[in-house]
């Protein structure tokens, strides 16, 4: 792997959401979709869900402090990150000494702010709710959009909510969120052909009113600790089915993410902890004849 071995990185985590992230404000940053798998890979790269890489703002958004570039584990690039945008907003705001700094990404500009020690707030946008945003394949109602799991005289759950948070998610409601359930329906769902760009796929169980239990299986990354724009778009659908308020703690795997649907602006208010786990040097390691070998 000549062009990405020996690159610099430090290694963060949201709620558990774990990214390998380069610096590529001064020097390109441009792995393919195997490299990124390869890296990836838990056991012999440096193991992430999500590979990010911080870059010059683009002309399109010149306000930008930076613009935010996404990886999933399976190597497919993808619009956004909400877990990463905490720990990206954090290291810029580390490194110029403000308290808030915009981030641009292929899903739109955000805002990141400091909310206390090692906590973070993302503005994130907007939600974009009409099926063509999501994008769903087909004219639907994203409240509730017609798709099932199970036998159709007896679904097992049923019309979930679709929000695009610039990047799509559907969301079931439902009291079953077991490791085997969550895998089986949500890797049913994540490439089905009503979704042409693919899906993460929550499994939201509304605690109270202002209480809600996720769990996501992530396009291209699978079922992870957290999703910052799962959490959003839990949220927004479950407000939209009258469910809970504008308001809600999402309890996440790897923690709590306060998620404020804001009633003046329009937009989806994230906010939720920021950790650095090490830091090292981008590298793999091929298994040849039982001797580790360093490419
Ligand atoms: N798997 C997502 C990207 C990462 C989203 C998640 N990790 C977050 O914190 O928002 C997608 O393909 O759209």
């Amino acid at each position: 792997m000549p062009r990405m071995s020996g690159r610099p990185f430090v290694k963060m985590n949201g709620c558990g959401n774990d990214f390998v992230v380069v610096d590529a404000l001064s020097r390109p940053f441009a792995p393919d979709a195997e490299q990124v798998r390869a890296l990836s890979d838990r056991r012999t790269g440096q193991g992430f869900d999500q590979l990010i890489a911080i870059e010059p703002s683009r002309p399109e958004q010149p306000t930008a402090d930076a613009f935010m570039r996404v990886w999933n584990a399976d190597g497919g690039a993808v619009q956004t990150c909400g877990n990463a945008l905490r720990c990206i907003g954090w290291m810029l705001m580390e490194a110029s000494g403000t308290d808030s700094v915009v981030i641009d990404t292929l899903g739109g500009p955000t805002v990141a702010r400091r909310a206390g020690p090692d906590r973070i707030t993302v503005d994130m946008g907007p939600p974009r709710l009409d099926w063509t945003q999501i994008p769903l394949s087909e004219e639907m109602d994203t409240r509730g959009i017609e798709l099932q799991i199970g036998p159709i005289d007896a679904p097992l759950i049923h019309t979930p909510g679709a929000v695009s948070m610039g990047n799509p998610h559907v969301v079931f409601f439902t009291d079953r969120l077991d490791d085997a359930f969550v895998t089986g329906s949500g890797s049913l769902i994540e490439h089905h052909p009503l979704f042409p760009e693919g899906v993460n796929v929550g499994f939201a169980h509304v605690l109270a009113p202002d209480r809600i239990r996720l769990r996501v299986w992530e396009r291209g990354a699978g079922l992870t600790k957290a999703c910052g724009t799962g959490a959003c778009a839990a949220l927004v659908a479950a407000h939209r089915r009258g469910l809970t308020g504008r308001r809600a703690t999402v309890v996440v795997d790897g923690g709590e993410l306060d998620i404020d649907w804001d009633e003046t602006t329009g937009h989806v208010l994230m906010t939720g902890p920021v950790e650095v786990e090490r830091t090292g040097t981008l590298s793999v390691y091929a298994i040849s004849g039982g001797i580790p070998a360093r490419r």
